[in-house]
């Protein structure tokens, strides 16, 4: 008989959440153990025996949620956003003091997006001007997404190593939020549109081109294998590991 990893869901009634309880149900290798929702008490997590916590909550929650699961040996796999270099430091110490226990980070969990991030960041350090634009729901709190916030670290750190300028910009004069906000430098703009669920684009220009990488989750079924995918290596991967890049083998 296959053993059943038990798994809890915390932000059960959410979006996103809702549709993990459909994919861990609908996994023959895992158990929903418990499915949690706002002002549920953490401590049913250890009642019910989960050994893996899948986080889909809210940023105020996700560090909190996190530490519980961590201090009581749980491997957290983690799609909330909100996880700043404060918070992503304060979880690497609290894991230096639990080995053995596995935390992913996932700012997105569709492995179209992962890859998509993954290969404009390694372009655009050919490139003279990059700017990332996303394109999301209206109903999400946080602008701009965590995903654009990776995908911009992850083309600062590779034009950084490569010695590439600063994508060039002539603005003197501007209305404030024109020119979208900045992310270690990189130019990134949040559109908010009713009928959206996650998109991005990453723009790459130079003399006379233009290459595009674009990535559209038009339903949140396409985060699912990548949450699955998660909790399946966590254990695996004991310690922090921040984005889902780090369980694939993408060979850049
Ligand atoms: N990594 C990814 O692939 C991915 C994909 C989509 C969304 N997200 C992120 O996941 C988060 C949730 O997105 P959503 O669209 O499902 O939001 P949502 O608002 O629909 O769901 C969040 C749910 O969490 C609940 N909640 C809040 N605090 C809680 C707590 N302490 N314990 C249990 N439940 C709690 C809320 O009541 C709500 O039901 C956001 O941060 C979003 O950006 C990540
Ligand atoms: O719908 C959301 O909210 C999403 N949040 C993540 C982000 O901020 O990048 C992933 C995409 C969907």
């Amino acid at each position: 008989m296959i053993e059943q990893l038990p798994v809890a869901v915390l932000g059960a009634n959410g979006r996103m959440g809702a549709e993990a309880v459909k994919a861990v149900e609908s996994a023959p290798d895992m158990k929903l153990v418990a499915a949690l929702g706002r002002g549920d008490s953490l401590t049913s997590l250890t009642d019910a025996g989960a050994r893996f916590v899948v986080d889909l909550t809210v940023p105020e929650s996700t560090e909190a949620n996190v530490r519980f699961a961590v201090e009581n040996g749980m491997h957290a796999v983690v799609g909330t956003t909100g996880w700043d270099a404060g918070r992503l430091e304060r979880l690497e110490s609290l894991l230096t003091g639990h080995e053995g226990v596995g935390v992913l980070i996932a700012p997105n969990f569709a492995l179209g997006s992962v890859l998509a991030s993954a290969f404009a960041a390694k372009a655009s350090k050919y490139f003279e001007s990059v700017e990332v634009i996303e394109l999301h729901h209206p109903d999400k709190v946080d602008a701009p997404s965590g995903t654009a916030v990776r995908t911009a670290q992850l083309i600062a750190a590779e034009r950084a190593s490569a010695g590439v300028e600063p994508s060039p910009d002539a603005t003197t004069s501007e209305l404030a939020g024109a020119r979208g906000c900045e992310v270690d430098g990189i130019r990134v703009h949040s559109v908010r549109l009713r009928g959206l669920v996650a998109h991005q684009e990453v723009l790459l220009g130079g003399p006379g081109e233009q290459l595009t990488f674009r990535h559209d989750s038009f339903d949140r079924a396409s985060f699912m294998p990548g949450v699955l995918l998660g909790v399946r290596n966590v254990a695996q991967h004991p310690g922090l590991t921040v984005g889902l890049d780090g369980y694939l083998d993408l060979g850049l």
